[in-house]
């Protein structure tokens, strides 16, 4: 099961400015920073009642995050729902026709397990799981 929407992930060209930009629309500075080497991406978190948001920068040219941002520009990126149990909302969603673009849950930035689901088969969204690390 989908338990809560755990973060909005935003692509950002410039980290410093849009980390700068949320501190004061927020009204709250960020809790966290974190580069994540697997993904090719800096990160910066912020606290939003019980969800979060992640603005995330590219760091390398094959990073899909750089990628994303020559395509289509800043905006939002994907939605982040926290599960109980990844590998068997994974399977569900395998058996219920999703594109799973992770064949086993990996590590993602926050202390989480994750798995992407492709936006072609998620109403254009680009879907993130996420179990936290116990
Ligand atoms: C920091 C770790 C982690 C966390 O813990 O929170 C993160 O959040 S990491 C975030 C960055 N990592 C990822 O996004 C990994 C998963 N993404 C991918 O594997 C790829 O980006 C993709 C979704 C498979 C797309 O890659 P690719 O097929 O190479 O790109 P295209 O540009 O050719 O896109 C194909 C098609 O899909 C549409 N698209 C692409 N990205 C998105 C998106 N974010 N949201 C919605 N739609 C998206 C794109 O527009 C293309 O559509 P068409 O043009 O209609 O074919
Ligand atoms: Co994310």
């Amino acid at each position: 099961m989908l338990t809560n929407l755990e973060h909005l992930g935003l692509a950002v060209q410039d980290l410093e400015a849009a980390t700068a930009l949320y501190t004061t629309l927020l009204g709250e500075p960020p809790y966290k920073r974190e580069h994540v080497a697997s993904e090719g991406v800096d990160t910066v978190f912020f606290k939003v009642g019980g969800s979060k948001i992640e603005l995330l920068a590219g760091t390398t040219p094959e990073s899909a995050i750089t990628k994303y941002l020559a395509k289509k520009g800043e905006g939002i990126h994907h939605v982040a729902f926290e599960v109980a149990d990844i590998r068997v909302t994974m399977a569900r969603l395998r058996e219920q026709g999703f594109v799973l673009l992770n064949k086993e849950p990996k590590r993602g930035a926050d202390n989480k397990l994750v798995c992407f689901v492709h936006p072609k088969s998620a109403a254009g969204v680009l879907v993130e799981l996420c179990q936290e690390i116990g």
